[in-house]
C-alpha cells in the first residue's frame, strides 16, 4: 500500500518505521516545507500534524479521492464538515483521538464502568490526562472520548478543564517531560475511591493502529471508527 504522511513528526515517523516493517510503501511525507503533493500514487493518507492544519489537509485529501486516517487532535470544531466533505466525495475516512488497541479497550471499560456508575450518586467522576511538554492541545483527544463516553451513560452534561459545576466532568491536563499519554478516571465517594487508568509505555502502539485503520479502510467508502476496524462491541 503506498501512503503519504501528513506530519513528518513524532508521530509521523514512527508510523514509517511501522509501515514499512508491514511492507508499505511511503510516497510522500508532507510537512511545513512541503510546496506540492502529487496525489496520483497516493493510496491513503495519514495525518498526524498539528490542531491547525489538519482539516485543510483532511480536505485537500478528500478532494482528490485519497482516504483518511487522522490521529490530529485538538481540531474537532471542524469534524462535521469533513464527515460532510468526505460524503460529498464519496470518500473513506476515520478519525480516532487514540488509535492504541489498549485505549481502545479502555473507552469499553470506561463506558461499562459509567454505566454502573450512572445510579450511584454518592460517587463524583474526575479525570486526568498527563502527556509530554510539546503537546498543543488541552485536554488531550482521548480525555474528550472518555468524557463523551460518560455522558452518554449518566446525568453528566459536559466536561471542563479544571474547574467544572455539579454536572460536569472536571478534567485536569498536567504536562511532563517525555510522557506518552497517561489517562485516569476516577470515582470518589466519601469512603471509598475507584480509577481505572491507561498508561502507554511508548508511542508504538498508537502508529501501529493508525497503520492498521489504513490497512483496513482501502476499498470502502464511508466515515468509521476505530470500534469498526476493531470489531468492538
Ligand atoms: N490519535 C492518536 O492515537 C494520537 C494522536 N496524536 C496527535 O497527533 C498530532 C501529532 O503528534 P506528534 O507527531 O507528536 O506531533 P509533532 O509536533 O511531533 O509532529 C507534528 C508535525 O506536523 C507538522 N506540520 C505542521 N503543519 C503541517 C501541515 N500543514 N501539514 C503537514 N504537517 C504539518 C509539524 O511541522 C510537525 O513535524 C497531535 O495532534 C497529537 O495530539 C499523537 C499521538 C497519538
Ligand atoms: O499528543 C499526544 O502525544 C497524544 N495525543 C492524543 C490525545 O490527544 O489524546 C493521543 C495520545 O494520548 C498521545
Amino acid at each position: 500500500m503506498n501512503i503519504a504522511l501528513f506530519g513528518y513528526g513524532k508521530m509521523g515517523k514512527m508510523i514509517e518505521q511501522i509501515a514499512l516493517n508491514r511492507n508499505h510503501k511511503i510516497v510522500a511525507k508532507i510537512d511545513l516545507d512541503t510546496t506540492e503533493i502529487n496525489f496520483s500514487d497516493i493510496d491513503v493518507a495519514i495525518d498526524f500534524s498539528m490542531p491547525s492544519a489538519a482539516f485543510d489537509n483532511i480536505k485537500q485529501c478528500m478532494e482528490n479521492n485519497i482516504p483518511v486516517i487522522c490521529g490530529t487532535t485538538g481540531w474537532l470544531k471542524d469534524y462535521d464538515n469533513a464527515v460532510q466533505i468526505c460524503k460529498e466525495n464519496n470518500g473513506a475516512f476515520i478519525y480516532a483521538s487514540n488509535f492504541s488497541l489498549g485505549v481502545n479497550l479502555f473507552f469499553e471499560l470506561n463506558s461499562y464502568l459509567a454505566k454502573m456508575m450512572g445510579n450511584l450518586k454518592q460517587y463524583q467522576v474526575s479525570m486526568e490526562e498527563i502527556h509530554h511538554t510539546q503537546k498543543l492541545d488541552a485536554p488531550s483527544g482521548t480525555a474528550i472520548t472518555l468524557a463523551e463516553g460518560i455522558i452518554k451513560e449518566t446525568d453528566y452534561s459536559d466536561w471542563k478543564l479544571d474547574t467544572a459545576k455539579a454536572n460536569e466532568i472536571p478534567i485536569t491536563a498536567k504536562r511532563i517531560a517525555d510522557t506518552p499519554g497517561t489517562h485516569t478516571v476516577s470515582y470518589n465517594s466519601e469512603v471509598d475511591g475507584i480509577e481505572i487508568i491507561h498508561t502507554a509505555h511508548n508511542r508504538e502502539g498508537f502508529a501501529l493502529g493508525a497503520v492498521v485503520a489504513a490497512e483496513w479502510i482501502l476499498g470502502k467508502n464511508g466515515v468509521f471508527s476505530m470500534k469498526d476496524v476493531l470489531n468492538l462491541s
